[in-house]
Parts: structure tokens; C-alpha cells; sequence
């Protein structure tokens, strides 16, 4: 750190707290700092954040999988513009200091946003200035085409791609978008306020510059999903609860079968304590959906839409039962959504959905662009998400309400510790 006052307390990865600054500038110890006016007014407009805003990052897996789903999100794609492999592992390097950085609420660099050389740009961009930590979280993954496109291997890293990183097969009902699929890395950044979750995108694609570039982005303004038994389950823009029958991360032995890569051997073996992202941009006929009278929804979903409880009775966390007749038949329909994702006709099947609700707008002809930005994490996207999937497009009467327009397959590496850097194990195992 340069020309920095009294950075306190002192930080691990050598950034400045956003929030010690402001109140710094509160106590009057930044008095002379040009923008301590600024700061203090800053400050008096947002609420001190706590301690447990701080999710520790180092560990056997990334943070942003198991951790309790935050509020927003924005994910973006990146295409790595450089051929050069030293560079592709700079990138990630210095991708990883700045997210320990922000993860901390700190700002990036020797000179954060105010405090570097007045005749050239910042390292931070700024926005987050005065924000808390806000239990920020970024996740980083690798698209296949990472590691050979139409030219052959990349980076050296012939014998790397793991079998399971596969392009998805078209499925009925798909019409995605070139522009908003694929990407040679993932980066999801997490966190209980959206401008937290942005700056670390911001940051990390400026970082970037000259070496990748984003290729598409997205951003998702409420959680779907909870993915601890402390969350209560928030809901869809269909206004379903979402997340009940999650996995959850008090499920540690789940989590290990149908979650975390584990005995990889050879050329695989990076990826042991890994996992597979599946991003599905999944957008909502809502208007349509809302002309939907009530009993239809709910035999359409399988479940209560005020409680969330299955169509067999109960609460919201009571099992369905499939096997109960009403009048007309299974009272949970077999065509439902809860039905056929169930892992009973499924193998056995379960996911870790980590996705969130967005809206972009209107498409010129009054309809929302609204859906489910759909994220799972599995063990393996061939037996955990085609199957499922390819099920839903055909027999799913909620399949009918939906378009998928976007999507991405990534191999999430395993976490790392101090020192090290996101992908180590590809790199340097
Ligand atoms: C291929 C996997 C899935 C896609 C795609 C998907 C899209 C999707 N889902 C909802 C709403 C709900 N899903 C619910 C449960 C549920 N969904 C999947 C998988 C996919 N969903 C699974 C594995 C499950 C759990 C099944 C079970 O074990 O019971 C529910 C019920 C509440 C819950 O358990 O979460 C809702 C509601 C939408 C709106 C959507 C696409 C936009
Ligand atoms: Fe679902």
C-alpha cells in the first residue's frame, strides 16, 4: 500500500477496508485526505456492516457453492483474448488476489480506488467504496473451449478436459442465444448487496484487459434457492417457493455423491474436489403465466403456491407422495415439475441449484424479460443435468411457460489456500 493513511486494521491481503477508511473519516483521521468530505458524507447513508459479512475463502472447495445463497448476483463469461499460457495463469493469479481483496471489503491494488497516481486510472473502479463485505463470494470456472477449440489444444492443456465437461445436446424448447452462451471462464460473484456483487465483476474484467473479455453477463436480483437449513426458502417470479427440496450444505454426505468431484485420477485428477457448473438463462412466458387461473399453477408445480407444502398434503418440507389418489388421479401429477425432477424418477439424482430471478427490461412488445437465471452445481452434468433436462423438455407441462436462451457448462476447480491461486491444480498438478 502507497500513500495510504492509517489503514487499520491492517489487511491480510494488503488492500485497505472500504468501511475502516469511512471511519477513519468519521473520527476526523482522514481530515486532510481530499476526499474525506466525501467519504464521511458516504458513510452516513449506509449501515455498518457486520462482522459475519466476511465469507472465508480458502479451503478444499471454492466459496459460492455451499455457502448460504446470498441476495444477488452477477455472472459473467469470459473469452480469454491471450494464447499465451503464462498469461492465462497471471490472469488467474491476480484474478484470485483481488477477490481475496474485495472478499475482505477491501479495495483492490497498491492504490485502491483514491490513493495511486493522480495521472493514471484507478486499480479499483470505486463503486464499492463505503460498502460492506457483504458476504461477497466469486466462484471461477472453465469452459471447454478453454481447452481446444476448431485450432486444437489450448494453453497446453491437451489430456486436461475432463470427460464430463461436455456441450449440452439441444434439448426441445431451446432457443438459445450464441451471444449469451458459452465462455471459456465463468466468473459468479455473490453477495447480499448487488453493488458488491458488480464491482468484483468490474474489477475482475478490468483486470482482464488485454487477456479476456467478457462475452456475456448477467445479473440476478433475488435469490432462488436456499442452500442451508438457516435460509428460509425464498420464491420464483412465478411466485412458487423455490429451493425446499434443495441439497443443502448441512447434506455433507449428498454433497459428496452428487456434488463434489472426488478419486479423479491422471489427466482428471485437478479436478478432485471440484464440481460442474450448469447456467441455464431461462426465460418466463409470466404474462401468459399470470392468466394462469391458481389450481392450474399448482397441478402444474406439484406443490401449494402460499406454503410451498406437496399436492399430497403436509407442510412444505414433507415428502410428496407420489402413490396418493385424489379424484382424478395421483394427486401429485406425474407431468408436474416436482414429480419428474424428483430424484425417485431420476436415479436417484440431486443438485445444488444456486440460481436467482431477472428481469432485463421489456422486449418491444410489453412482454417482461423476466425469468430463472438457472444455476446447478453437480458431480457430473452428463448423469446429474441431461437426463433431468432432457425429461422436463418433454413431458414437463411447466417446460410450455419457459425458453431457454442461455447457457454454459463449467468445471469448477477445487478451492485453494493462502498463496495459491483459482486453478492451481490445472496449471501445476
Ligand atoms: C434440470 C433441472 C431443473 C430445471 C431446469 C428447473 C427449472 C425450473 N424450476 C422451477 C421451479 C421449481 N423447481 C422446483 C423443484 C426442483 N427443480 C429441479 C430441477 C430443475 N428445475 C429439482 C431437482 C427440483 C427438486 C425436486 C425434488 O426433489 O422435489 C420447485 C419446488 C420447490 C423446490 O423443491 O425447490 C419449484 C417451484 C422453475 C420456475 C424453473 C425454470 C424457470
Ligand atoms: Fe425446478
Amino acid at each position: 500500500m502507497t500513500d495510504r493513511p492509517d489503514p487499520s486494521p491492517p489487511s491480510p491481503a494488503g488492500g485497505l477496508s472500504r468501511r475502516s477508511l469511512l471511519a477513519a473519516a468519521g473520527t476526523g483521521t482522514l481530515g486532510l485526505a481530499a476526499g474525506a468530505a466525501g467519504y464521511a458524507a458516504y458513510a452516513s447513508t449506509r449501515e455498518p456492516a457486520p462482522a459475519s459479512a466476511v465469507v472465508p475463502l480458502h479451503g478444499e472447495h471454492q466459496a459460492g457453492i455451499t455457502t448460504a445463497a446470498q441476495d444477488r448476483m452477477h455472472i459473467a463469461a469470459f473469452d480469454v483474448t491471450t494464447q499465451d499460457r503464462d498469461e492465462l495463469v497471471a490472469l488467474l493469479r491476480d484474478w484470485t488476489r483481488a477477490i481475496e481483496a474485495m472478499a475482505q471489503g477491501q479495495e483492490i491494488g497498491e492504490g485502491g480506488a483514491t490513493s495511486g497516481p493522480y495521472d493514471a486510472p484507478p486499480e479499483d473502479t470505486g463503486e464499492a467504496i463505503g460498502l460492506a463485505a457483504s458476504r461477497l463470494t466469486v466462484t471461477i470456472g472453465f469452459g471447454r473451449t478453454l481447452f481446444r477449440d476448431d485450432g486444437g489444444a489450448r494453453f497446453g492443456l491437451e489430456g486436461r478436459l475432463p470427460e464430463a465437461l461436455i456441450e449440452l445436446p439441444h434439448f426441445p424448447g431451446d432457443a438459445l442465444e450464441e451471444a449469451r452462451s458459452g465462455g471459456d471462464l465463468v466468473v459468479q460473484a455473490c453477495a447480499d448487496d448487488p453493488q458488491v456483487a458488480v464491482h468484483a465483476v468490474r474489477n475482475l474484467s478490468r483486470i482482464a484487459f488485454g487477456r479476456a473479455q467478457v462475452r456475456w453477463s448477467q445479473i440476478g436480483f433475488g435469490r432462488t434457492s436456499s442452500t442451508s437449513r438457516a435460509q428460509s426458502t425464498p420464491r420464483n417470479l412465478m411466485g412458487f417457493k423455490d429451493g425446499t427440496a434443495n441439497l443443502k450444505s448441512e447434506d455433507t454426505a449428498f454433497l459428496q455423491e452428487h456434488v463434489w468431484v472426488s478419486g479423479a485420477s491422471g489427466g482428471e485428477a485437478w479436478m478432485n474436489g471440484g464440481t460442474y457448473l450448469v447456467a441455464r438463462r431461462i426465460r418466463m412466458h409470466i404474462e401468459t403465466w399470470d392468466r394462469t387461473p391458481l389450481g392450474e399453477q399448482e397441478t402444474i408445480i406439484g406443490r401449494t403456491k402460499r406454503t410451498g407444502a406437496p399436492l399430497s398434503g403436509g407442510e412444505e418440507f414433507t415428502e410428496p407422495d407420489f402413490a396418493l389418489q385424489g379424484r382424478d388421479g395421483p394427486l401429485v401429477p406425474a407431468g408436474s415439475h416436482v414429480a419428474l425432477a424428483h430424484p425417485s424418477h431420476n436415479d436417484g439424482v440431486r443438485m445444488l441449484r444456486r440460481g436467482f430471478n431477472y428481469t432485463d427490461g421489456t422486449d418491444g412488445l410489453g412482454r417482461l424479460d423476466a425469468g430463472l437465471f438457472f444455476i446447478a452445481f453437480v458431480v457430473d452434468p452428463r448423469t446429474h443435468y441431461v437426463p433431468m433436462q432432457t425429461a422436463l423438455a418433454r413431458d414437463d407441462i411447466l417446460s410450455e411457460y419457459l425458453r431457454h436462451t442461455g447457457s454454459g457448462v463449467f468445471a469448477i476447480p477445487p478451492g485453494f489456500g493462502a498463496g495459491g491461486y483459482i486453478g492451481q491444480t490445472l496449471f501445476e498438478g
